[in-house]
């Protein structure tokens, strides 16, 4: 990333000065930069002290850094030859506490640490990421001319960068994003491994992909359009000239490894803030199952061969997968929405005043959950308003109606595949949490009454007004008076 970065900026005019561990690496990038056209433009440096004089004042810094200590170890080494004004661009996922950590121990000094999401993958670093940059405003105000220059553009033309707001919140909602593109990816892995059961290729199943990325609801969605891509994708330095999906392993392990920390960020916080993010959970859950690899393959034997799918038995192939395509975008808008209500409560938690309308614009081009129909039809009045109360897209009458519409096949597709022991956790998640949360006589009724039973945690009663908040309800039953332990058990069992 920290490499593509350097050559976007060089391609840009700025005079780059680069500090990694590794010269070869540096050594790499100079080439690629020198091979491009950009002479002289990017000089590497293997102290920090050249490095920072190297700089015009007020300085500006990139870190592409892997999150967590190594920023503090960067930015240690950094402070000391530093000095007011300068502005440090934190480029990587890192967790926005430490973000907000940072910016406090260089607030008295008067350097700005601004957090600041990229996403587009390592190419989008190279051809112009979508950015998401959050912290002090005024020293957002210096850098966002520089940022909408090197910027992925939408298709009008307008950069896909914008303020987000105070803090960290250029960290969060980046790691929310990933959260989505998480329940996202889930969702259409989902219904490829389906149509892998319907006896499809490789290649015909890209071919779908291409279609839905074309026209309809999923079209202009970036994780659809890779998709169509890879599936036709050889490998012809081996002698078969294989298709290189079908050799890639069941395994997502990042968030195991710890080389990325948003998938496991994205779900703590989706609990911290409160929000139910079914989609979301779920899609974390099954990363985590296919990491330990090792692990299924022991269960399976133990199990005597697992649950594995059945090949799928339909009357009509294409109608499954048309509903496979709307089950499938249903989930998408799932996704979307449980991330942006936790956008929402973390933003009013920690007063971040997030700019919504920005966070439309950054999603319009060049990140990875880029989705043109959800975006144009379902984000653009609603965020655009900037209004905190149009946030919540289960409010939304178009989502709804588009949820509505689609609730038939998703149900069919989660059906279907409950029937032959197909892989669709973030579908199934999607129908319950569509079910769930425009509920109203949900069966935690009983729950509450046990709860109320055994804990006497009180409940409110059905038909009274003033209910809908969630505070603790007014009334306690005494089910079963509490006895002393002679009445309990009898004198013989003490
Ligand atoms: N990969 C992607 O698609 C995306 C990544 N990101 C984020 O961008 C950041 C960078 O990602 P990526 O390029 O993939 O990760 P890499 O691990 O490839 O790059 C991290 C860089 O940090 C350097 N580094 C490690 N430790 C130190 C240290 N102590 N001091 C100075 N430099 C150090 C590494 O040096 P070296 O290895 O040369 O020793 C390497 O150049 C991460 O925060 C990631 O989450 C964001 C969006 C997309
Ligand atoms: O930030 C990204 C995209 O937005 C990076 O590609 C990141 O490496 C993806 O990893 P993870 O799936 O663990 O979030």
């Amino acid at each position: 990333m920290g490499g593509g970065l350097a050559l976007l900026f060089a391609e840009n005019g700025v005079n780059v000065g680069l500090s990694d561990p590794s010269e070869k690496m540096m050594d790499q990038v100079i080439e690629k930069a020198e091979n491009a056209g950009y002479h002289n433009k990017i000089k590497k440096f293997t102290d920090y002290g050249a490095l920072t004089k190297y700089l015009s004042k007020p300085r500006l810094l990139v870190f592409s850094l892997p999150h967590g200590s190594v920023g503090d170890k960067v930015l240690g080494g950094l402070m000391p030859h530093l000095s007011k004004g300068d502005i440090i661009l934190d480029c990587g996922n890192e967790h926005f506490a430490n973000t907000e950590r940072r910016q406090t121990k260089c607030k008295d000094t008067g350097i700005h640490y601004l957090g600041v999401g990229v996403s587009g993958g390592y190419q989008a670093a190279r051809a112009g990421p979508s950015i998401c940059p959050g912290g002090d405003e005024e020293a957002l105000k210096m850098v966002i001319p520089l940022l909408e220059r090197i910027a992925a553009k939408d298709k009008n033309g307008k950069p896909c960068v914008g303020i987000i707001g105070r803090g960290g919140a250029g960290h969060y909602v980046k790691m929310i994003h990933n959260g989505i593109e998480h329940g996202m990816m889930s969702a259409i892995c989902e219904a490829w491994g389906m149509m892998r059961k319907l006896g499809m290729g490789y290649e015909e199943i890209g071919n779908v992909f291409k279609k839905w990325n074309d026209s309809g609801e999923l079209r202009g969605t970036f994780l659809i359009s890779i998709g169509a891509d890879l599936s036709h994708k050889r490998d012809s330095a081996s002698p078969s000239n294989p298709l290189v999906i079908s050799q890639v392993l069941d395994k997502v392990v990042q968030d195991v490894t710890g080389e990325e920390g948003t998938g496991v960020w994205s779900n703590t916080e989706a609990i911290e803030q409160h929000v139910p993010a079914f989609t979301l959970n779920v899609a974390h859950a099954l990363r985590l199952a296919s990491a330990y690899r090792g692990e299924r393959v022991q269960a399976n034997e133990t199990s005597n061969g697992g649950f594995p799918a059945e090949k799928l038995q339909l009357q009509d192939k294409e109608a499954f997968i048309e509903d496979l395509r709307q089950a499938t975008y249903a989930a998408c808008v799932a996704s979307y929405i449980q991330g942006l209500n936790v956008i929402l409560r973390a933003d009013k938690a920690h007063d971040w005043n997030i700019n919504y309308a920005n966070v439309w614009q950054i999603w319009r081009g060049g990140c990875i959950i880029q989705a043109d129909y959800i975006s144009d039809v379902l984000l653009s009045a609603r965020l655009k308003s900037r209004n905190r109360e149009d946030v919540n897209l289960l409010f939304d009458p178009k989502t709804m109606e588009d949820v509505r519409k689609c609730y038939p096949a998703l149900r069919r597709v989660v059906a279907k595949a409950v029937e032959a022991d197909q892989v669709a956790p973030a579908l199934s998640a999607s129908l319950e949490y569509f079910k769930v949360v425009t509920g109203t006589d949900l069966p935690t009724s009983f729950y509450e009454a046990e709860l109320d039973y055994f804990g006497s945690h009180m409940f409110d009663k059905k038909g009274e007004k003033g209910t809908g908040a969630p505070t603790e309800g007014k009334y306690h039953f005494e089910w079963k008076p509490a006895t002393s332990q002679k009445q309990e058990y009898g004198k013989s069992k003490l």
